[in-house]
């Protein structure tokens, strides 16, 4: 699903407008139209106090035609106008009028924290404040008003975006309306993905008010949601004339003294998730662990009898090689490592202390081969690229390490954000649950054994994300988010891979 921009979205209002030769005040009264709908189909006529704050832009205006709708049927509705500004909009003032024609209830006028009322638990409060068109802090009152909303513990539907969140950046120490549910137009927006944002909403849903189709079809966006819909059009089916050859030969180099868990699961979710063969590069001293945990895998090690990996040689062609879970960063794994990556000409998938190396000497990145997979987590992320002010720099940051290096980033968290050439493939699944040591290692893993059976890098990284958390959402079912471990994402790699084609999608929803 795209991710539209701002600009792109005010750009398919005028499009819309010009294709349907209609003015803007129609699509407000029918995105109005559609969140009343939403909202009747839930209460069916219900008895509950609906509070609607509106702004004074377009948002505002949103808020007004939901407030007449409501009005004319029968709900118990009180309407107020947070007057931040003078400037309305030409459409909120139309929408103000056609309020005005339908009630003697006309709206507060809010202008200061004395003038706020009272908010009761049980109100059904409808954010119409600010919407898209936020671009700085809003005003020390009107803030007051969103922790007032916030603090009443109220049902928050938030129209579009939740009061207070911009779509295009972080605005700093200022308070954003918690949304119970946020039901926005025609598009998610990237915001409520980074987890700066992200945080203030429980749940989001899309709402369709038909903006045209050929500019949303044509449309190139920088950010994509991924979600089952797109995974299913990446998987490659395995053919009936096939062996293990053609599944390719992935080679996973990984492990230390006490850190022989990270090889063991990397090495079975990358035979879980379809590679012909795989070999696990490790010490000496990890042979009879890997052997006897996975018979499945070929084991070669280290010539050295050591606790670390202090030479990488290996006589094999793999097609792909993954390296980092559990290696370690002493002095002689990094010797080996800098020679290893002088040498090496085969795809890598790259994790976990690999990227610290690369991180402590950046001159070593200059040696990664075209398109390299490279998976951190926020503090890897950190010290590749360098701190940021905020998750949208990071993003911005990302996006010039991966055109410099030629990689592909995988930035993991709630939601892995995969950058490569300038886009961002947001992934949904995954759940809390996937906070637990280990779990980074599968998905290292997971994106090794793709690789290996010939999907691109980037539809591994897209794909492998995809499949990693969706294995994890599966397994909650079983273990809840306490119990689900690293070891247990692995067992249910199969299923996410068969769920693909079970069920139709459900809007992804977090
Ligand atoms: N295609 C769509 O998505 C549609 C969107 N509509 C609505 O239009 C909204 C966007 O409307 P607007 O562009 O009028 O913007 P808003 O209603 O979000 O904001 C109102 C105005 O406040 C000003 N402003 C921004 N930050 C401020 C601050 N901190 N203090 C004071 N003033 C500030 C801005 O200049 C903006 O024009 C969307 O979020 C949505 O609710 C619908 O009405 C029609 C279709
Ligand atoms: N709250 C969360 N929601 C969804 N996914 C998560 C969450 N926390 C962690 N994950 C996922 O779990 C994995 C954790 O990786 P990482 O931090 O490298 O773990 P480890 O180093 O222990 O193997 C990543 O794929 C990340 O996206
Ligand atoms: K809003």
């Amino acid at each position: 699903m795209k991710i539209l921009s701002k600009d792109q979205i005010y750009a398919a209002d005028k499009a819309t407008e010009q294709a349907e030769a209609i003015p803007s005040f129609n699509l407000m009264e029918r995105a109005g139209g559609y969140a009343f709908q939403y909202i009747h189909q839930r209460l069916q006529g219900q008895p509950v106090q609906i509070k609607i704050f509106c702004g004074i832009g377009n948002n505002g205006g949103d808020g007004l035609v939901i407030a007449r709708n409501l009005v004319e049927n029968g709900y118990s509705v009180k309407t107020y106008i947070v007057n931040y500004s003078e400037n309305r909009s030409e459409d909120f003032l139309n929408a103000l009028e056609e309020l005005k024609k339908k009630t003697t209830k006309w709206p507060e006028v809010l202008k200061s924290v004395a003038d706020f009322p009272e908010i009761a638990p049980e109100d059904l409060v409808v954010d119409c404040i600010f919407g898209i068109g936020l671009n700085r802090p809003a005003a020390v009152w009107v803030q007051q008003l969103f922790r007032l909303i916030n603090e009443s513990s109220a049902y928050t539907l938030a129209i579009d975006i939740p009061s207070g969140m911009a779509i295009d950046q972080i605005i700093p120490d200022s308070e954003v309306v918690r949304a119970t549910v946020v039901l926005t137009f025609q598009t998610p927006k990237l915001a409520f993905f980074l987890p700066q944002s992200g945080k203030y909403i429980n749940n989001w849903e899309v709402l369709d008010i038909g903006l045209d189709r050929n500019y949303l079809n044509s449309v190139k966006t920088k950010a994509q949601l991924i979600g089952k819909t797109e995974a299913q059009q990446m998987y490659r089916p395995r053919q009936k004339f096939s062996h293990k050859g053609t599944y390719g030969h992935a080679l996973l180099i990984a492990g230390s003294y006490g850190k022989m868990g990270a090889a063991v699961l990397s090495n079975k979710a990358c035979l879980s998730s379809g590679a012909g063969l795989v070999t696990a590069y490790s010490t000496r001293q990890g042979l009879p662990i890997l052997q006897t945990s996975i018979p499945e895998v070929m084991v070669v090690t280290d010539r050295h009898t050591g606790d670390f990996i202090e030479e990488i040689q290996f006589d094999i062609e793999p097609d792909v090689i993954g390296i980092g879970p559990g290696l370690g960063t002493h002095k002689s794994t990094q010797k080996a490592f800098e020679e290893f990556l002088k040498v090496n000409k085969t795809p890598l998938v790259l994790d976990a202390d690999a990227l610290n190396m690369l991180s402590e000497n950046k001159a070593l990145l200059d040696l990664l081969p075209k398109y390299s997979i490279l998976t951190p987590h926020p503090k890897e992320l950190e010290r590749l690229i360098g701190e940021w002010k905020d998750d949208f720099e990071k993003l911005e940051k990302a996006e010039a390490f991966s055109a410099k290096y030629d990689c592909i980033l995988v930035c993991k968290d709630a939601h892995t954000i995969v950058v490569f050439e300038g886009n961002y493939y947001v992934n949904t699944s995954g759940n809390p649950g996937m906070a637990t040591g280990g779990s980074g290692d599968v998905l290292t893993g997971v994106l090794t054994g793709l690789v290996a059976q010939g999907y691109d890098p980037l539809t591994a990284a897209i794909f492998g994300s995809f499949i990693h958390g969706r294995a994890a959402d599966i397994a909650i079912n079983h273990t809840g988010y306490e119990g689900l471990t690293a070891g247990v994402i692995v067992e249910f790699l199969g299923q996410a891979f068969l769920d693909l084609f079970h069920e139709p999608e459900k809007q992804p929803q977090k």
